[in-house]
């Protein structure tokens, strides 16, 4: 999330946030906290299905798009987009999953696995593989480029003619 700051001296959860003071909110810490999520560290995309959990700023235990005044404009098109880019590479490509172990996101330092800590995060392995003839493309790789490039159309269009 963006950095804020409060507007009005504010006791929040026991401490005091003097008005003016730039408040970070740690998702990160959030979304891998035991006692908010069930084992956080494994991947298991399917503990949303599980739970009714809202995703765009009503339920504090997720916030990929922020919350409050200034939550993402375009959350819905943000999930659009990615339901969209999901669908076609699903559509488009033969995958293959990897081995479980390569299923489990850990902490830095730990394991090699790890995600580094930043403004925005990528896998240091991918969670698995697109083949296409002779290439074949981590899916974390390639989302990155997608999301930061929209370059979707253009990898198709160097894939029809491999
Ligand atoms: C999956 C895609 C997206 C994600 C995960 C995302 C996430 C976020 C997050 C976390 C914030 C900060 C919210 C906060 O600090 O409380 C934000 C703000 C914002 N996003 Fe997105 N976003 C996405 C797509 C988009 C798209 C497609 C657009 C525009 C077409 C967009 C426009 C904005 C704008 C203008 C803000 C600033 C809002 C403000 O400060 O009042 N976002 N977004």
């Amino acid at each position: 999330m963006l950095p804020h700051r409060a507007n009005t001296d504010v006791k929040l959860a026991g401490y005091d946030v003097p008005k003016g003071s730039n408040v970070l909110v740690n998702v990160w810490a959030i979304a891998r906290n035991p006692a908010v999520w069930k084992d956080p560290l494994e991947f298991r995309p399917e503990r949303f299905a599980d739970e009714d959990v809202d995703m765009k700023g009503h339920d504090f235990r997720l916030l990929p798009f922020g919350a409050g005044r200034r939550v993402c404009p375009s959350a819905q098109l943000g999930i659009n987009i990615v339901q969209s880019i999901l669908g076609h590479l699903l559509h488009q490509f033969r995958w293959e999953r990897r081995s479980r172990v390569d299923l489990f996101i850990a902490y830095p330092s730990i394991n090699p696995l790890c995600e580094e800590i930043g403004v925005w995060q990528e896998r240091n392995r991918c969670l698995a593989r697109i083949i296409f003839g002779k290439i074949e493309i981590g899916v974390s790789k390639i989302l990155w480029q997608l999301v930061e490039a929209s370059v979707f159309s253009n990898l198709c269009a160097i894939f029809s003619k491999i």
